[in-house]
């Protein structure tokens, strides 16, 4: 049987809820992907996070190839055993953070050679390489190794680019040797619409179990991003499940579920918490700010998480003020309860059929009022 078979539960006008099987359990969609880089989250225990509703976590290729190196992670029982995560992982493919953290010398048909950010040393990064790095993490769900083109970029470099990012698939796919993992395709052409539709469709010529929406979320506007969204849950095939990359804003949750987005992953809810700011319903506090030196009101009224049940913003902004670890790592709880809190309520929205309403009540506490 399908060890990847996504089933969708109910729709409300494009938004759905999915059932996701893997073959570390089943998660329900649309759902949030809290991101552990270098197979952790930071600040974060494990137990806390299957507390708080995290179903899936991501980790990186890039980085655990840098550091303790796949054979390591794989002596030691793979991703699951390692990290002590025994729920699906997803690892992106490397391509990504060669770009926005390596340092890189040469890009060209084989692959990427690139300099470590840690040590300097040379690095070559190809589809097969980046696939039997992602074989011996382990991780459940697995990424093609993709160029994400730089923004902005030329229609005629977005168009070679993703004609080799579409040859990458193809290498990506002839180099996966287990059936226990789940291949998803990246679609790629920016901002330009006939390039991401072009992307998009021969992504599809490749059968796949799942298809994300790659080079976005790279600097370009709200105003550019979500034609690019739209478009793209118009042709991606209903039946699987879609991954809008590194998007993690509320409201732009919001707004990609009711566009068809399944999954989702960004580094906001942590990176924003170990700033020490919180996500509330009408946007973000943050606890450096003096007035809340004597609030005595949890993060936000009605969490349910340990840090809004059990201390005061008075008592965050302590922390902190005082660099405490113990203020990022209650921010980042929260924060990304939060992101749980809103997918659960948008699943629960979609079930009664009345995402719309949900949508609207959100945009209204959101950008209704001044905090
Ligand atoms: C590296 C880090 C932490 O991830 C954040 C953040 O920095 C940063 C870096 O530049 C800004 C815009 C300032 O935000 O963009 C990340 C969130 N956007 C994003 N993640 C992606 C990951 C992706 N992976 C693959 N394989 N292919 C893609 O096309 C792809 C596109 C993506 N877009």
């Amino acid at each position: 049987m399908d060890p990847f078979r996504f089933t969708i539960q109910a729709r409300s006008g494009r938004a759905r809820v999915g059932l996701l099987t893997t073959p570390h359990g089943r998660v329900e969609t649309p759902l949030f992907m809290p991101v552990g880089t270098q197979g952790s989250v930071k600040g974060l225990l494990p137990k806390d996070l299957k507390a708080i509703g995290s179903q899936v976590l991501l980790a990186n290729t890039y980085h655990l190839l840098l550091r303790p190196g796949p054979e390591r992670v794989q002596a030691l029982g793979g991703l699951h055993r390692f990290a002590g995560w025994d729920g699906p992982w997803l690892t992106d493919s490397g391509g990504f953070q060669v770009m926005s953290l390596g340092h890189l010398r040469r890009i060209d048909e084989e692959g990427v050679v690139f300099q470590s950010h840690l040590d300097g040393s040379l690095i070559r990064l190809t589809p097969e390489r980046s696939i039997a790095i992602q074989e011996a993490l382990g991780a459940d769900f697995i990424m093609a190794f993709d160029e994400c083109p730089p923004y902005p970029s030329s229609p005629e470099y977005l168009k070679a680019s993703l004609e080799r990012t579409l040859r990458w698939l193809e290498r990506s796919l002839k180099a996966k040797t287990r059936p226990d993992q789940a291949l998803f395709g990246i679609a790629q052409g920016g901002t330009d619409a006939g390039l991401r539709a072009l992307s998009t469709r021969e992504t599809l010529r490749f059968d796949l179990p799942g298809y994300a929406i790659g080079g976005l979320a790279v600097g370009e506007t709200k105003e550019e991003m979500f034609p690019m969204v739209a478009l793209s849950t118009e042709i991606l095939p209903e039946a699987k499940p879609r991954y809008l990359m590194g998007v993690g804003h509320p409201e732009d949750l919001v707004a990609a579920m009711g566009l068809g987005v399944d999954l989702f992953d960004s580094v906001y809810p942590t990176r924003t918490g170990r700033f020490g700011s919180a996500l509330v319903p009408e946007g973000r506090i943050n606890l450096k700010n003096a007035q809340y030196l004597e609030d005595k009101r949890p993060l936000e009224e009605g969490c349910d998480c340990y840090a809004c049940q059990t201390f005061s913003r008075a008592y965050i902004a302590h922390l902190v003020r005082a660099e405490e670890m113990l203020g990022g790592i209650l921010l980042s709880l929260h924060n990304l309860r939060f992101l749980h809190r809103l997918t659960e309520r948008a699943r629960e929205a979609i079930r009664q059929g009345s995402y719309g309403a949900f949508a609207r009540e959100f945009a209204e506490r959101r950008f209704g009022k001044e905090i």
